[in-house]
C-alpha cells in the first residue's frame, strides 16, 4: 500500500545550553514509520517517552531547542514523494491546514483567546483561498453543521466554550479545510468522561467522511483500543512495538506492551491494577542495550549489551524485543 507520510531514522533531540554546558536530550532517537492513507494511527507510551516530539519531528515543526539531527521525511503530496526537510519554510507553513492540520495539546492554544471563534475562522480560510468574508462564514457555518456542531459557537468567545465543546470547536478548525493528514495530541485528555466520548465520536465521523488519515498521541490505552486502527509504543524515545491495534491488544508482544496493558482497568474487576516498575530512564543519558532493559523481567546480558532493533515478526506486527527473536 502507498505511504502517506514516511519518517526514517528520525533523530529529533532537545540542544539546551545552560550557562554554557551543552545538554542533549535524544527525545526521539532512530525512529522509522510509515503512515498510511485512511487511518487512525495511535501513538502510545508514559509520559515523556516522546510521543509529542514525535509528532512535532513528522510536522517539521523544528523550533529551538528541538533540532532534526538526522533522518528523512516524505509526505506523498497528491501522489508525489515529497521530502520535507529541504522544503523551504513558506512551502511547509502552506501545507498547514490544507494538508496537514495539527491539533497540539490543550486545545486553547489554536484558538485566540482574544477573537470570536467565527473570526478565527476567516482567519484560516483567508489565508488559504480567495473569497470573501461572507464565503468563508457559509463555509464555516457549512462545517460545523456537517460536523453535527452548533452554529451559535462561531460568535462566542473560547472561554465561554465547556472544555469538551471547545476541543470539539478546535477539531472542526482544523479540519474545514479537509487536510489529508490530521495530528492530533492528546485530545481527549483533562475532558470529563462523557466530553472525551464526544470528541472521540468526533474524530472517527471526520475520519470516516473524508476517509483521511488521523495521528492520535495519547498515553491512554484505553483511547487507542476504542478508537485507532493502528499503533506503535513509545519507549524512552523509540518505538517497540507497532501493530494493528487489535492485534496489539490481543498478543502483546514487547513486555513494555505487556505493562501498559495490564494497567488498564477491566470493568467488573475490583482489583488494584498493578503500575508499572522502575521509573522512566533519563533521555540525556538513557541505559545501553535496550532502554527497558533495567525494568524488565525477564532481562538477559545480551538485553543490557545490544540494542534490539524493531522486527516484523507476523504480517504488520513489529516488535524490538531478544526474547522474540527465539
Ligand atoms: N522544550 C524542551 N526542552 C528540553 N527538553 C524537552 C522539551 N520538551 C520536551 N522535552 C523533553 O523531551 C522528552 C520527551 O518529551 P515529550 O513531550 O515528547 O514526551 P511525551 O511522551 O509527549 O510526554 P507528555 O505526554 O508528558 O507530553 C522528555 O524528556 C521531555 O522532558
Amino acid at each position: 500500500m502507498e505511504t502517506l507520510i514516511s519518517g526514517k531514522n528520525l533523530k529529533a533531540y532537545y540542544v539546551l545550553d545552560l550557562w554554557g554546558s551543552k545538554k542533549v536530550v535524544k527525545a526521539v532517537d532512530n525512529v522509522s514509520l510509515d503512515i498510511l492513507p485512511n487511518e487512525i494511527y495511535g501513538i502510545a507510551g508514559e509520559s515523556g517517552c516522546g510521543k509529542s516530539t514525535l509528532l512535532k519531528a513528522l510536522l517539521a515543526l523544528l523550533d529551538p531547542p528541538l533540532r532534526l539531527m538526522d533522518g528523512e521525511l516524505l509526505y506523498n503530496i497528491e501522489g508525489r514523494p515529497t521530502n520535507v526537510t529541504l522544503l523551504k519554510s513558506e512551502t511547509i507553513r502552506k501545507l498547514r491546514w490544507s494538508f496537514i492540520s495539527y491539533i497540539p495539546q490543550g486545545s486553547m492554544h489554536v484558538l485566540n483567546p482574544v477573537k470570536r471563534v467565527r473570526d478565527t475562522f476567516i482567519e484560516i480560510l483567508s489565508s488559504h483561498v480567495k473569497k470573501q468574508t461572507k464565503e468563508f462564514l457559509d463555509l464555516a457555518v457549512q462545517h460545523l453543521k456537517d460536523l453535527g456542531l452548533p452554529e451559535r459557537v462561531l460568535n462566542m468567545f473560547p472561554h465561554q466554550l465547556s472544555g469538551g465543546m471547545r476541543q470539539r470547536v478546535t477539531i472542526a478548525l482544523a479540519t474545514v479545510l479537509k487536510p489529508r493528514v490530521i495530528f492530533a495530541d492528546e485530545p481527549t485528555t483533562a475532558l470529563d468522561v462523557v466530553a472525551q466520548r464526544a470528541v472521540m465520536q468526533l474524530i472517527r465521523k471526520i475520519q470516516n467522511d473524508l476517509k483521511n488519515t488521523v495521528v492520535l498521541v495519547t498515553h491512554d490505552m484505553g483511547v487507542h483500543a476504542q478508537i485507532t486502527t493502528r499503533m506503535a509504543i513509545m519507549y524512552a524515545g523509540k518505538i517497540v512495538e507497532e501493530g494493528p491495534t487489535l492485534e496489539i491488544f490481543k498478543n502483546p508482544l514487547h513486555p513494555y506492551t505487556r505493562y501498559l496493558i495490564q494497567s488498564l482497568p477491566a470493568i467488573g474487576d475490583k482489583k488494584l491494577r498493578s503500575g508499572i516498575p522502575g521509573s522512566p530512564p533519563s533521555l540525556v543519558a538513557p541505559p545501553p542495550g535496550c532502554r527497558f532493559h533495567p525494568r524488565c523481567p525477564h532481562a538477559s546480558q545480551r538485553c543490557r549489551e545490544e540494542e534490539p532493533l524493531l522486527k516484523e515478526i507476523k504480517p504488520g506486527h513489529k516488535v524490538a524485543c531478544f526474547l522474540m527473536e527465539g
